[in-house]
């Protein structure tokens, strides 16, 4: 039986199961919004250590998105601090992030659809066109279909390899962290699997990566550690098996197991 996962109302649980050590990323009380006066995120903590895989699940609407455009500069952050290398980075703009080695894919318009795979390619690379052959040695060996249809257009690619596109220019800066917001959703189960597995092998490959996910439980899976966001701010942590497991992270956010059923409707 695994031990219950410790909710932040104790605040030194914030960071459960995170290695010792200074972070790559850290996020300390964030406070951030869209609308003047409305606050989507009312102090969120978030750390990465170099190599980690970091989940993010929660609710519809928890702020999920927002606390990753937050750390991209994408949204403004009214209060608290962003730091890389244990440098402020608080408010940047993408383009320095960028070339300070964050990496960011969104969720939607992840490619030139115009552009063939390789123009996409090089168009992650503008800030430094020099490093082309080497970088794109080195996607080639993690996604060998880039590099065999580099000729096509994206726009002619399915969702999924769009998908590998996206994460495949993002990865040409050589970023230290990857961002990736849902990069399974409007996927069919087969390809969201696909893009899980691409989401470990590119973190083997050496990057760390935060990864905001609706599919809560394949998110879990895949992860070292989550973070439970709920209504914009921190619920719950842990490693991601054992919040997998957790029977109120369940209750909650993951819902009704398939074989429950039956139970749950009283057998009708
Ligand atoms: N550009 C925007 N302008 C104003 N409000 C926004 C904007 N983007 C998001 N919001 C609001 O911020 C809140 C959190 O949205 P966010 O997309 O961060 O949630 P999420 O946890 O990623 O949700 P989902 O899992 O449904 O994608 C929502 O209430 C949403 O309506």
């Amino acid at each position: 039986m695994t031990a219950p996962v410790t909710s932040t109302a104790d605040r030194d649980s914030t960071h459960r199961g995170a290695p010792a050590g200074e972070p790559l990323l850290a996020a300390t009380d964030l406070v951030a919004g869209y609308l003047p006066g409305v606050d989507i995120l009312g102090g969120c903590d978030l750390v990465v250590h170099p190599g980690e895989l970091v989940g993010i699940i929660g609710p519809n609407g928890a702020g999920k998105s927002t606390l990753l455009k937050a750390l991209f500069g994408l949204v403004t952050v009214r209060s608290g601090s962003v730091t890389l290398k244990g440098e402020d980075i608080t408010n940047h703009r993408a383009d320095s992030l960028v070339r300070r080695g964050v990496g960011f894919v969104p969720q939607n318009n992840n490619v030139f659809p115009s552009l063939s795979i390789e123009e996409n390619l090089q168009m992650g690379l503008y800030q430094a066109p020099k490093r082309f052959d080497e970088r794109f040695d080195f996607i080639v060996d993690l996604f060998p279909t880039l590099g065999e249809r580099r000729k096509q257009r994206a726009g002619s690619l399915s969702g999924g390899e769009r998908q590998m596109v996206a994460m495949a220019r993002a990865l040409m800066m050589d970023p230290s962290v990857l961002l990736l917001d849902e990069p399974s959703a409007g996927l069919s189960p087969v390809r969201q699997d696909e893009t899980f597995i691409r989401t470990r092998k590119i973190n083997k490959a050496g990057v760390s990566i935060v990864i905001v996910e609706q599919n809560a439980r394949r998110c879990l899976q895949i992860c070292d550690r989550a973070y439970v966001l709920d209504q914009g701010r921190n619920a719950y942590s842990g490693p991601g098996r054992e919040l997998m497991n957790d029977p109120k992270v369940i209750e909650l956010y993951l819902g009704t197991l398939a074989t429950d059923v039956e139970a749950a409707t009283g057998g009708h």
